[in-house]
Parts: structure tokens; C-alpha cells; sequence
């Protein structure tokens, strides 16, 4: 699985490596496990309100996005059960609680409680960008804007997880191919 801020590169890097193991004889599908924010913010934005918080209130969102995810989450674990596949996951749970983390929302038990039943990954990346850069990246990437300050907090939400200490943390700062060459090297290692 891999996780990090937006901007950070997870879905650039899930789709290699799910190729990347699929052409080494390690037969993988990639999955984006989204909570659906970008849909609703578009819904919101269409109804003229500022985003999704202000579409469905604080709670409202939270939950919205917990169950969107849920449902992402169990149809990719599905999916790589009944093809045989090793899922390539670009994002998890975990995102879901750091974001309610960064965020200030309530709820986090309750998601905790929802997402119970679902595997712990094999392994779990932490792709480490500084927020400027992060931004500098989805600003380029040109279907949205993040605020430094608000990936800070959701970087800062990330570490402050129980889970964090069993994350492998790769610094992705860097060119991708550096970037690739690392998970490459850190799933030689584990595996
Ligand atoms: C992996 C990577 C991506 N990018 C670019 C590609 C995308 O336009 C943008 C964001 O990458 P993306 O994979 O979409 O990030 P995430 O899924 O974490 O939000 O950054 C880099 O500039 N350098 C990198 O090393």
C-alpha cells in the first residue's frame, strides 16, 4: 500500500509498481481507494458552495467519505481475492483517519470500528514529500490546488497515527526513478 500527502505520488507509483510486479512475474493490480472528496467538492462547486464540508456540513463529509472508502477498499480487496492477484494499493484506511485527523473531525472510533474486518497491508509506504513541494507537484498536475499549510497538517495528522511506526518511510522528494529505485529495493529486501 502505498500512502502520503496529495502530491506526494502515490498514484504515479502504485501504477509502476503494479506493472513493475506484474511484468517480474508477480501478477498485481493497482487500486485508488478514494473517498470521493473530488466528486463532491465538483457536486458542491456545480451548487455554487465553497466545498464538500460546506455541501454536507463537517460530520456529513466525514462519514460520507468513511463509507465512499469503505466501499473502495472491500471491492479492491475482492477484486485481488477472486482475480489472485496482489493488490497495489494507492491509499487505505489509514488515510481516512488522518485526513479526519487533519482536519479536527470527529469520528475517528467509528471509522476505526467500520474498517475493522479489513487486512492489514503486507507493507505500507510513507511517501515523504515537504508540503511546498507536494503543493508545487498538485499545482502542476493542474486539477486542483492544496494549501502548504494544510499538507503540513495532514503530513503532521500521518505521523501521528499508531500505525505510523510499522510504515516504511521513503523519502520521495526526489526524481522519480530514485524514488521507484527505493520501493524496488525495500520489496527486494522484505519480500
Ligand atoms: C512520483 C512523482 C510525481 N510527480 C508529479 C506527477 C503528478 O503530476 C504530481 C502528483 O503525483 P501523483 O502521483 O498524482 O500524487 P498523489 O497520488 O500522491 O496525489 O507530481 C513528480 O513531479 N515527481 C515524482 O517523483
Amino acid at each position: 500500500m502505498l500512502t502520503g500527502v496529495d502530491g506526494a505520488g502515490k498514484t504515479t507509483l502504485a501504477r509502476w509498481l503494479a506493472d513493475e510486479l506484474t511484468t517480474t512475474g508477480t501478477p498485481a493490480l493497482y487500486f485508488k481507494n478514494a473517498a470521493g472528496r473530488r466528486i463532491v467538492n465538483r457536486v458542491a462547486h456545480r451548487l455554487g458552495l465553497r466545498d464538500s464540508g460546506h455541501l454536507l456540513g463537517r460530520d456529513g463529509r466525514a462519514v460520507t467519505e468513511t463509507v465512499f472508502r469503505w466501499v473502495t477498499i472491500a471491492r479492491a480487496i475482492l477484486l485481488a481475492v477472486v482475480t489472485r492477484r496482489v493488490a497495489v494499493m494507492d491509499r487505505y484506511t489509514y488515510c481516512q483517519y488522518a485526513v479526519m485527523r487533519a482536519r479536527g473531525d470527529r469520528g475517528e472510533r467509528i471509522a476505526r470500528a467500520l474498517y475493522a474486518a479489513f487486512p492489514r497491508p503486507d507493507i505500507t509506504f510513507y511517501l515523504a514529500v515537504p508540503a511546498d513541494e507536494a503543493a508545487r507537484r498538485v499545482e502542476a498536475r493542474g486539477r486542483d490546488l492544496e494549501d502548504p499549510v494544510h499538507l503540513a497538517a495532514y503530513d503532521s495528522a500521518y505521523r501521528s497515527l499508531p500505525e505510523f511506526d510499522g510504515f516504511a518511510v521513503i523519502d520521495a522528494s526526489g526524481p522519480q526513478q530514485e524514488v521507484a529505485t527505493a520501493l524496488r529495493k525495500h520489496l527486494n529486501g522484505t519480500s
